[in-house]
C-alpha cells in the first residue's frame, strides 16, 4: 500500500493549550479520507500542518513524501487546497480564474488552455466561462473552486468543509467530481459537519479535544458503535467533548 499521509504523534501546542494533541494515521493514495470533529477539536491546526503552513510542536509527518518540518514548499508544490473562506476571485470571470490558478500552479499556456476548455465542458460551465464567478450560485463556485485545486494535478487536495451552505443534492453532484479526483489517483482529505458527506468517505477519522477517537470506515464505525446512521456515531463520540459551541 502506497501512503500519501503519514502522521505519528502529530502535536501542536499553542502555550499550554493542546490543540491536536499526538494524532496518529495514513492515508492511501487515492483515499477519500473524511476528517471529523466537533468546532474546536483541532482539525483546522492538523490541517494547517499537514499542508506545510503551520511547525508542529512535536511528532512526525509526512506529505507526499515530504516532512512537515523541513520540506514545506515541496509539500506546497504537491497539494491542492480549497476551502470555503479562500477559493477564486468573484471579480474575475470563470476563465481568468481557471488561468489565473493555472499560472500559480506553474502550468504552461498550452496546458492552461487545453485543461481550462476540459474542465468547462466537464462542469457544464461552456456558457459561462465569460461570465464573472460572483455572478455564479454557490454550488456552482464550489465545483469551479475544486476543479481549480486539482488543476495541477496535485497527489493530495485539501478540502477544508468545501461545501458548507448547499443542500444535499448539490453536495453529490460536488462529491462526483471528488470521486472522479479519486479515481484518477488524488488523495482526497477533506473536513466536513455534513454527516451525508462522512458516508461518502472511504474512511473516517473522529477527532474529540484534540485527540482521534475513532478511524474507520463509515460501516465499521457504525457497526463499532451500534448505530444506525453517522450521525448517532459522531454524536456518541462529540457528546463527550469539553471545547467547542
Ligand atoms: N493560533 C492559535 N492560538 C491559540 N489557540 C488556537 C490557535 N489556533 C487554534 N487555536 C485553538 O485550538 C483549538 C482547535 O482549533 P481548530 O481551529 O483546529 O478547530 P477545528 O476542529 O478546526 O474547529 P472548527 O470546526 O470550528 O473549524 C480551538 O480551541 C482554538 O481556539
Amino acid at each position: 500500500m502506497e501512503y500519501v499521509i503519514k502522521a505519528v504523534k502529530l502535536t501542536k501546542r499553542f502555550g499550554d493549550f493542546t490543540a491536536t494533541n499526538e494524532i496518529t494515521f495514513e492515508v492511501a493514495k487515492g483515499e477519500i479520507f473524511g476528517f471529523l470533529g466537533a468546532n474546536g477539536a483541532g482539525k483546522t491546526t492538523a490541517m494547517r500542518m499537514l499542508c506545510g503552513l503551520s511547525m508542529p510542536s512535536s511528532g512526525v509527518a509526512t506529505v507526499a513524501g515530504f516532512d512537515v518540518y523541513k520540506e514545506t514548499e515541496e509539500i506546497k508544490k504537491n497539494i491542492g487546497y480549497m476551502s470555503q473562506r479562500f477559493s477564486l476571485y468573484e471579480d474575475l470571470t470563470v476563465q481568468e480564474n481557471i488561468r489565473f490558478f493555472g499560472g500559480i500552479y506553474g502550468l504552461t499556456n498550452r496546458d492552461i488552455k487545453i485543461k481550462s476548455e476540459e474542465l468547462l465542458e466537464q462542469l457544464g460551465l461552456k456558457n459561462e466561462a465569460k461570465k464573472l464567478v460572483a455572478s455564479l450560485p454557490l454550488g456552482w463556485k464550489q465545483k469551479l473552486s475544486f476543479s481549480v485545486a486539482v488543476l495541477h494535478h496535485p497527489k493530495v487536495v485539501f478540502l477544508d468543509e468545501p461545501t458548507g451552505g448547499v443542500d444535499p443534492v448539490t453536495r453529490r453532484q460536488f462529491w462526483d467530481l471528488i470521486y472522479e479526483a479519486s479515481a484518477r489517483g488524488i488523495t482526497v482529505f477533506v473536513t466536513t459537519h455534513y454527516m451525508d458527506e462522512a458516508e461518502y468517505c472511504n474512511r473516517i477519522s473522529i477527532m474529540v479535544d484534540g485527540k482521534i477517537e475513532a478511524l474507520d470506515t463509515p460501516e465499521n464505525l457504525k457497526n463499532q458503535f451500534k448505530a444506525n446512521s453517522m450521525d448517532q456515531v459522531f454524536y456518541e463520540l462529540a457528546r463527550g467533548a469539553k471545547r467547542g459551541d
